[in-house]
Formats: structure tokens, sequence, C-alpha cells
């Protein structure tokens, strides 16, 4: 049996603006991505028994076909005209609907592993137009560089100069589903025309750009948003902002053991889900 056990980080956003509603439904987005060393473990072994089949075990995930790595291995299977079975254990260390893009990470590792396994050859930005028919967020972690994304997130630019930092991830353990936070966006009139920077040669030019549309909506629901992020700026983060459509937030440190005292303060009096990660 072949194997392959891979990593998939789980990301933040530094910026989310939502430009406008799209007719499919969908947003279009002017974002800024970056990808951090909490990882989840996706071993994919090729088996003699045909069938797809997903192992988890982690509260709030499905095992089955609902699982967006099943459904990722299922897309490659159909588009090669395989029947080889697939085996997938996922172990999760990235929060479940998080807004840390942990299964669009899971999707996308499962795409590229397979594609590996099996020799299929198929360069990363045709595993990117499938990825992107799975979920927004997939294309950025084939990608796999710190990107401004845009479209509905699979239009990506590589930001090729931006300081690696340390931040606290800090999740109060609660899920938010996605769907839900667009749907309760009140659109304003952004403009599309302002040009994102692309050079970042400090904190201070990544602490500048921080910003996050949706972060009022989940803030509405959760308010507990805004207590992390001032909690983390009481413990010396130079930004906080909530990733995604939340509810974690994320602290900028400075240096590593600031952000690991951070999440050892945080951890003791709360309760709440923190760690310590670096960005990669
Ligand atoms: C908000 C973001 C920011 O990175 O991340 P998460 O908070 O999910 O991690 C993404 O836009 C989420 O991407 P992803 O989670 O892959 O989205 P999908 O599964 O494709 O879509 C879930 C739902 O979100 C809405 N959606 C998603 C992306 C987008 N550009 N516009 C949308 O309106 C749609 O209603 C869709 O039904
Ligand atoms: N491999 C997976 N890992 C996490 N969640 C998954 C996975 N497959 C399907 N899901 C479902 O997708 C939803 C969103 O999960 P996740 O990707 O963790 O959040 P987010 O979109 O906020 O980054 C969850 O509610 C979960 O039920």
């Amino acid at each position: 049996m072949r194997t392959l056990t891979l990593q998939a980080p789980a990301k933040v956003n530094y910026r989310l603006d939502v430009l406008r509603r799209r007719p499919d439904g969908y947003h279009d987005l002017r974002m800024i991505m970056q990808r951090f060393d909490l990882c989840d473990d996706v071993r994919i072994a090729l088996s003699d028994i045909p069938g797809i089949r997903v192992t988890c075990g982690s509260e709030g995930v499905p095992d089955g076909p609902e699982n967006i790595a099943w459904r990722a291995a299922d897309a490659l299977l159909s588009l090669a005209g395989r029947e080889t079975g697939v085996e997938i254990t996922i172990t999760k260390r990235i929060p479940v609907a998080a807004g840390l893009g942990g299964g669009s990470s899971d999707c996308a590792t499962v795409l590229m592993g397979l594609n590996q396994l099996l020799g299929l050859g198929l360069s990363d930005a045709r595993l990117m137009e499938i990825g992107v028919k799975l979920g927004a967020d997939v294309p950025f972690f084939i990608f796999g560089k710190t990107a401004l994304a845009e479209g509905i997130g699979e239009q990506l630019t590589a930001i090729e100069q931006i300081p690696p930092v340390w931040l606290a991830i800090v999740n109060p353990n609660v899920p938010v589903s996605t769907a839900w936070v667009y749907q309760n966006l009140q659109l304003t009139n952004r403009s599309d025309d302002f040009k994102m920077p692309r050079l970042y040669s400090s904190i201070a030019d990544i602490c500048a750009i921080l910003g996050n549309d949706l972060e009022a909506v989940t803030v509405k629901r959760y308010p507990v948003i805004s207590e992390i992020k001032e909690r983390l700026r009481s413990l010396g983060a130079v930004g906080a902002l909530m990733s995604g459509s939340g509810p974690t937030v994320f602290g900028i440190f400075e240096k590593e053991e600031e952000a690991r005292q951070a999440v050892a303060d945080l951890a003791r009096e709360t309760g709440w889900f923190a760690v310590a990660a670096r960005t990669l």
C-alpha cells in the first residue's frame, strides 16, 4: 500500500475587504492571506479495495462524503478515470469552523498528495481549478505562498516580501458558519481600485493593513471576540484581528516569548483554545 503523510497548515487573513455580492451568491474579495505552522496531519494511502474512506474522529467533522477531503479525492479520481481505493486519515489540530481554513487546507493537501501518489502530473494551476469548485479558499493552499487573493479568493498574486511574525491564535470554542456570516453582512460601498501594498518590510507595515469586513458581523453575535482582541493587546500584541469569518482572533507579537506568555496566560485564565504559532 503506497502512503503519504502530509501537513496541512492553517491561515489567517491579515486583510479581508468585501467588494461586492456576485450574481452566483458569492462575494468578490480582496484579501491578504498568510499560512502559519498550526497543521492537521493528512495521511493518504492507496488501497486495492475500491472506494474512498475518510477517518477523522474530530467533533464537528464528518467522516464520509461530507468531508471536503473526501470530495477532493472523488474529484481527482473522476478526472483521472481511476477506481483506485483511497484511505484518508486526518488528525485535526486546527480548530473547526474557526476562520482558519482547516477544511480547505485538508482538501488542498489531498489534491496535491493524490496527484503525486497516482502520478497524474497535474499542474498546480489545474489543481487550483479543481480546488475552487470545492471551496473558495482551496486554491490559496495549493499556491503555497503569502498572497493577495482576489475574485472569490482564487485569483492569487504572491507577496514576495513579508517578514515572518509570531502569532497568538485564540479561539473561544464556538463554531461559526462562513455562509451565515456572508449572509448577515451589510455591504458598504467599497472602492475596488485601491491597490493593496505588495511589499511589507516590517511588522508595522503588516499592522498598518490589518482589517476584516466580516468582523463586525461575527462580533455582534459573539462579543467575546472584542474581549479577546483587547486582552491580546494588553498582553503585548502590536496588532489583533479576527481571522476570516471567525471567531478565531490572532495577535501579532514581536517576540516569541511574548506570544508564548500571552497564550499561557489566556489558556490558564479563560479555557479558550490558545496556541503560539510562527508564520510560514
Ligand atoms: C471567509 C474566508 C476568508 O478566507 O475564510 P473562512 O472564514 O471560511 O476560513 C473565505 O472567504 C471562505 O472561503 P471557504 O470557506 O473556502 O468558502 P466556501 O466553502 O467556498 O463557501 C462557503 C460559503 O461562504 C460564502 N462565500 C464564500 C467565499 C466568497 N468569496 N464569498 C462568499 O459569499 C458562500 O455563501 C458560500 O456558500
Ligand atoms: N476536513 C475537514 N476539516 C474541517 N471541517 C470540515 C472538513 N470537512 C468538512 N468540514 C466541514 O466544514 C465546515 C467548515 O470547517 P473549517 O474549514 O474548519 O472552517 P472555516 O471555513 O471557518 O475555515 C465545518 O463545519 C465542518 O463540518
